[in-house]
Order: structure tokens, then C-alpha cells, then sequence
């Protein structure tokens, strides 16, 4: 299949602010696209614009050579080859699960024998076998979800397009299911696209993710990448709950810092240094008594280990993770063992 090319695209809702500004960017064929960011970004209507549910105001969309949408032209949905699985699974309840995620092929009037072959191979890729003849109301959620990318499954659609599919879904069965995610993507091979504004969703999910903000494209990058490498205050603010320190560097000191260069920049007496945003992650905090004083204003049980909560003599605040006991109101000191200038 050909890559899904996102150009220059902008949607505009009335006046004020558009809602997608600028977003450019391609997925490649058999990608598993995360698309990142808070609530009212415009994550779920760049989605929508992929699938044909709303029309850019400018820019384009295209499947390899082929013209999707752009101001004056709209291919439908229908025309797309792609399927969109909702938040709410849209399940028909009268009919049996086979019934459900037989439908799309019914509609488009596919023979009754290849039809029912391409509903049990769907359900296999879901493992929902054994649940043929039930109704969704006998499911559970994750199955119900199940049963939503079956039917997404058997059009084989060029791309698949998900909004927050386990936003209603508990924690356990979170997991469950992104197992499941995982396992349809490697199945199908089909190109993804999953809207989210969980970062840990995203990270384990996904071959690429793409970090919006206020409209914009921040950044676009593999999760190993947006993790190690992120670009600005937005993007380190939202990935891998790090501690934004506000620090003073000397020009040209490189984007990743280690101990004597941080513990550098707290002194920072020198001439020439320049403020600098810094990520610094929980892992890299370490409780070391040669480190800088910090007092612990919360702790938490977290099962493996405590989480902190620390305040510098400089009155930032940095979190931490720690094995041994630690109480709200100890004072300890830490080592800052790396830290990445956004
Ligand atoms: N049909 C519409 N008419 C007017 N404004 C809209 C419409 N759809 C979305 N918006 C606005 O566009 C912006 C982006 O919304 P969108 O739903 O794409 O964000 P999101 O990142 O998906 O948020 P969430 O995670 O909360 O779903 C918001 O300010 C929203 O109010």
C-alpha cells in the first residue's frame, strides 16, 4: 500500500484559532502511527480528517498519488478503504458477534461462503472464536472492543483508524488490550493510526509517534527517540514524567548533561551562561549523600518503590523514585545523573 501523506493540512471551525494548523507529515505502509497530545489539540480532528469526516480547510491529504481531500475536493468515506474504530465499539445488539463483524461484508454484498470464511479468520486475529454466537451485551468491554476490530479487520482496509479506544476501559484490561492492539497491527499489517493523550499508551504501542499540541505538529519520531530526544518544553513536559528544571548553562555545552555538568550549572557563578530548560527523569535522580540538599515533600507507596516528591535549596521541585522508605518532610540529598536540555 502507499504511504498516507498528510500536507500542510489546516482546519479551520469558524473564526479564531484553527484547530489543525500546518500538519505535515507521512506514514509509511504497515506503520503504527500514536498521535499524542492533551485534550483539544486537535488530535481527533486531524482523524476525522483522515477519514473523511470533515474537510480541510487547506493543506491536502493523499494515499500515495491519489487525492483524498483538500478545500475543494472530498472523497467520501466510503471510498477511502479505511476503517475507523470508535470509543464506543458502535455494535449492533440484536446481532451476534459473527452478525456484527460479518455487517461490512453484507453491505457490500460479498458471497455468503467467503464472507463467513473471512468472519472466522477476522475472529481468530482477535481470538474470539468461541464467542461467535453471542450478543455483545454477554461481552465484556475488551471484548466488545475485540469484536470492533474484527469488523474493522475483514474489509481490509488500507488503514485503520483508532480515537482512544480504551478510554473506557480499566487498567488491567488496558493492558490486555494493547497486548491485543500489538498482535491485530503484526496480524494485519495494516497501516494504524491511534489518537491518544496517554503517553505510556502511545510509547508502547506505536513505531511512530507524533506529539501535538494547540493544532501543531511538535515532533515525529519512534517512541525510543521522542523519549530519549524530545524537542521542547511540550514534548519533555508530556513524555516519561520527568522534572523540568529551569538551570543556567554555558553556551555550546550539548544537549545531554551529566553530573558535573549539572551540579555545575547550580552553582552557575560563571560569566556568559545562558538559561536552559532541563528534562531530568525520575530514574536519574539518585539519593547519594554527596549530592544537593533536596527535602521530600510527598511519598508514595507505589508497591516496587516510593515516589517522590523532592524540592531544591533553589525551591524547584524534582521527582524521584526510591526503594528504601522515605517520609514527607525528610531531608536527603541527590545526584542528578543525566539530565536533556529541551
Ligand atoms: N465540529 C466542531 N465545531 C467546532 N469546533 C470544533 C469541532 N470539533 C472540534 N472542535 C474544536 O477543535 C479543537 C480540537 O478538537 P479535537 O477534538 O480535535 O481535540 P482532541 O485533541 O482530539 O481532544 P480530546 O482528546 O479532548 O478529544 C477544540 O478546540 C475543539 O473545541
Amino acid at each position: 500500500m502507499a504511504p498516507l501523506i498528510l500536507h500542510a493540512l489546516e482546519k479551520r471551525f469558524g473564526p479564531g484559532a484553527p484547530a489543525v494548523r500546518d500538519l505535515s507529515l507521512t506514514v509509511r505502509d504497515g506503520r503504527f502511527l500514536a498521535l499524542l497530545g492533551p485534550s483539544g489539540c486537535g488530535k481527533t480532528t486531524v482523524l476525522r480528517m483522515i477519514a473523511g469526516f470533515e474537510q480541510p480547510t487547506d493543506g491536502s491529504i493523499l494515499l500515495g498519488e491519489r487525492l483524498l481531500a483538500d478545500a475543494a475536493t472530498m472523497v467520501p468515506p466510503e471510498r477511502r478503504n479505511m476503517a475507523m474504530v470508535f470509543q464506543s465499539y458502535a455494535l449492533w445488539p440484536h446481532m451476534t458477534v459473527a452478525e456484527n463483524v460479518g455487517y461490512p461484508l453484507k453491505v457490500r454484498k460479498v458471497d455468503r461462503e467467503r464472507a463467513r470464511q473471512k468472519v472466522c479468520e477476522a475472529l481468530a486475529a482477535v481470538r474470539l472464536e468461541a464467542y461467535a454466537d453471542r450478543r455483545p451485551a454477554a461481552l465484556s468491554g475488551g471484548q466488545r472492543q475485540r469484536v470492533a476490530l474484527a469488523r474493522c479487520l475483514v474489509t481490509e482496509p488500507d488503514v485503520v483508524l483508532l480515537d482512544e479506544p480504551l478510554a473506557n476501559l480499566d487498567r488491567h484490561l488496558r493492558q490486555e488490550m494493547e497486548e491485543t492492539f500489538r498482535e491485530f497491527h503484526a496480524r494485519s499489517g495494516a497501516t494504524m493510526i491511534y489518537v491518544t493523550h496517554d503517553q505510556s499508551e502511545a510509547m508502547a504501542l506505536a513505531t511512530d509517534v507524533a506529539v501535538m499540541s494547540e493544532g501543531r505538529l511538535l515532533q515525529m519520531a519512534s517512541p525510543e527517540e521522542i523519549y530519549a530526544r524530545p524537542e521542547g518544553l511540550v514534548v519533555g513536559g508530556l513524555v516519561g514524567q520527568g522534572s523540568i528544571l529551569s538551570l543556567r548553562l554555558p553556551p555550546g555545552s550539548g544537549r545531554l548533561l551529566d553530573w558535573p555538568r549539572l551540579r555545575d550549572a547550580f552553582q552557575g557563578t560563571e560569566e556568559g551562561l545562558m538559561p536552559a530548560d532541563v528534562l531530568v527523569r525520575p530514574q536519574d535522580v539518585v539519593l547519594d549523600a554527596t549530592g544537593l540538599a533536596a527535602r521530600v515533600t510527598s511519598s508514595f507507596f507505589e508497591g516496587e518503590r516510593y515516589a517522590l516528591r523532592l524540592e531544591l535549596a533553589n525551591g524547584q521541585s524534582l521527582r524521584a523514585f526510591s526503594r528504601q522508605p522515605v517520609r514527607a518532610g525528610d531531608t536527603t540529598s541527590v545526584v542528578l545523573a543525566s539530565g536533556w536540555r529541551l
